[in-house]
């Protein structure tokens, strides 16, 4: 049962060294679910001076059997200070802070010291402020009950000694922060010698803890009560009933300070005490700080036990939780130039597998470029008026230009060329556009890739670069197709297909009847017959580009950008300098700050996992 205690000990300090000590945090904290008893109680002071204090440094001091607390006027404790015993067999006893690892004190004076130190390190010296960031004090000692306590500001109703009027509300928001929660025991400490329906430490307790379920009561200053009155009544759970039964204390005087008697002493003398005077020496055995101690390491060692549950399943909760999170953010970035390369390299990579995936059909988007081939450039080619370059008016200017000083004597060879040539040039354009078509689709799928790259949502940078890149690259590629598929059509202008007029009817050359003379070749008739011949020439071209142009553009981009979308990029990178390596992967800092975070506090939920673990295996 003993490690029970240790083991939230040991949580409460992995808390503390992350930050996460039970204020407000946008995490969840393994601190408010470990079961805690923090010391509460009040001072009351009047022109000044202190008239009624609760004695709650007098109670820890007689728990830990040391003078080890700062003394003082005004607010002395302005920081929580968690407080954890663990019992020793034998030997000297010692202190030590979590925040000086490594150094043991021996001598309490020195550790009254370095809690003032520490308070003033963390809320600064003059302006007196509070702090709920926790000093953690760990005192081993033959003289304690394994036990952990936190001891709060003390209640106050003024603020002197030149600390701020704010100071009395801000001590009860942190006092209630920490009792408020439903883990945490409140052990309020009142004065015998004041009424008990003016106890701040009761009346806070009963605003968070109506039922008094997790509240202990202990009465101090018994030995102070006016003559004639006694605490028995209350004691015995007749008056102010709480669930668990009040524990009286003695402690010692002022006068008994001032003499420096002895703790060890002082716990004899209270024992006596309550074994001598009449009123109480039937409740002798369950008064005074001895039984207290041993009264609340038992308690919270119960509570600890049934609550083991609960913080197992919100342990695994949260670190299923922060998984899912530090999964969603991704991984953090390596140190080295190296590493740095690597990521950028693999995260292009799964960029150009989603990019392929698009055009090979496992994404959609691939299948517009298909409509442009079998759509738009035979809709383009169709729209083509070559009625217009083949109108008898273009045909007569065109073959007699072409005849020049002579006209033709059989058939006007060069006036075909030109005809022909005027109507192929229109083909540039509908090529051209199906060119452009497929470079606006093939856009479009670098946009639908790099927002479906989740890791490039990480490096804003990155993802920019990678998107120029992948840009930079098809307009390159498309520059070449354009030329490419250009030279297709011009390559119809510069050599005819002379099977086609070879094929054509020779009625003329038969002799049959011709229905012109000569002298007649720019008559309607003939005229028309050259049109029907070079049209008829031209649509045969255009069926054969309807095919090789798209042959021509899947060559020259959609292969190339499958091959080698990122091609530039990656010799750009093999050259690029560290820092610019770096600057690629800057994450947006809050990112890296919540990843940082995250994986902090995964580390201490699987500390603790595992701890818990083990304890409820061994129970
Ligand atoms: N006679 C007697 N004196 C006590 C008892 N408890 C505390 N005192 C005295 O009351 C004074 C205040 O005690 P503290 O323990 O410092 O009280 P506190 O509530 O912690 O007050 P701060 O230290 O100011 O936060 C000291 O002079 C103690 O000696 C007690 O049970 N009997």
């Amino acid at each position: 049962m003993e490690n029970l205690i240790s083991l939230v000990n040991k949580i409460q300090r992995a808390c503390t060294a992350l930050g996460d000590h039970g204020d407000t945090s946008a995490l969840p904290t393994l601190w408010d679910s470990l079961p805690a008893i923090a010391v509460v109680g009040g001072q009351e002071y009047v022109d000044d001076v202190l008239n009624f204090s609760s004695g709650k440094s007098s109670v820890l001091e007689s728990i830990v059997g040391k003078d080890f607390l700062p003394r003082g006027s005004g607010i002395v404790t302005r920081r929580p200070l968690v407080l954890q015993l663990h019992k020793l067999d034998e030997g000297r006893e010692y202190a030590e802070f979590l925040h000086l690892p490594r150094k043991k004190f021996t001598d309490f004076a020195a550790v009254r010291k370095e809690i003032q130190d520490e308070t003033d390190r963390e809320t600064g010296r003059s302006s007196k402020q509070i702090s709920s960031v926790p000093i953690h004090l760990s005192i081993y000692s033959p003289n304690v009950v394994n036990l952990t306590l936190i001891d709060l500001p003390g209640l106050t109703k003024v603020a002197v000694d030149g600390q701020p009027e704010s100071i009395v509300q801000d001590i009860e928001n942190m006092v209630r922060s920490f009792i408020e929660k439903p883990n945490c025991i409140i052990l309020a400490i009142s004065p015998a010698n004041q009424d008990l329906a003016t106890s701040d430490a009761i009346k806070i307790s009963r605003e968070v803890d109506p039922t008094g379920e997790r509240t202990l009561g202990v009465l101090t200053k018994i030995d102070l009560m006016d003559k004639g009155t006694d605490a028995a009544e209350i004691l015995e759970g007749k008056s102010y009933r709480l669930k668990f039964p009040w524990v009286g204390v003695v402690n010692r005087s002022q006068a008994d300070i001032n003499k420096n008697v002895d703790m060890i002493a002082a716990r004899r003398r209270e024992r006596e005490y309550f074994s001598t005077t009449p009123e109480y020496k039937h409740l002798a055995n369950r008064m005074g700080s001895e039984h207290l101690a041993k009264m609340l390491s038992k308690h919270l060692e119960t509570v600890i036990k049934s609550r083991i549950p609960g913080i197992q399943s919100l342990i695994n909760k949260t670190v299923a939780e922060l998984e899912t999170e530090l999964s969603r953010l991704g991984k953090p970035i390596a140190a080295d130039a190296g590493g740095k390369l690597y990521t950028i390299m693999e995260i292009c990579r799964l960029f150009d597998q989603i990019y392929k995936e698009h055009l090979d059909g496992v994404r959609p988007g691939g299948d517009k470029i298909y409509n442009v081939f079998d759509n738009q450039l035979p809709a383009a080619l169709k729209r083509l008026q070559f009625d217009k370059q083949l109108s008898m008016e273009n045909i007569r200017k065109l073959i007699t230009e072409a005849d020049g000083y002579q006209p033709h004597l059989i058939a006007p060879e060069q006036g075909y060329r030109r005809l022909i040539d005027s109507s192929l040039v229109t083909i540039r354009g509908p090529a051209e556009a199906a060119v452009d078509a497929v470079h606006g689709l093939l856009k479009d799928l670098v946009h639908k890739a790099i927002n479906e790259t989740v890791e490039l949502r990480q490096y804003p940078a990155l993802r920019v670069e990678v998107g120029n890149a992948a840009i930079e690259s098809l307009d390159r590629m498309k520059d070449f197709s354009r030329k490419a598929t250009l030279q297709l059509v011009d390559m119809e202008s510069s050599y005819l297909t002379v099977d086609f007029f070879r094929k054509l009817p020779q009625d003329v050359e038969k002799g049959g009847n011709p229905t012109h003379s000569i002298f007649d070749r720019y008559n309607d008739v003939y005229l028309r017959r050259i049109g029907t011949t070079v049209l008829s020439y031209v649509n045969m071209v255009c069926a054969g580009l309807r095919n090789s142009i798209p042959k021509s553009i899947v060559y020259c981009q959609v292969r190339e950008a499958k091959k080698s979308l990122l091609d530039h990029f990656f010799i750009e990178l093999g050259a690029m300098e560290p820092k610019r390596l770096s600057s690629l992967l800057n994450e947006d800092p809050a990112v890296m700050e919540r990843r940082t975070a995250l994986a902090k506090r995964l580390e201490l939920y699987k500390a603790a996992q595992a701890e818990i673990d083990a304890v409820a295996w061994s129970k």
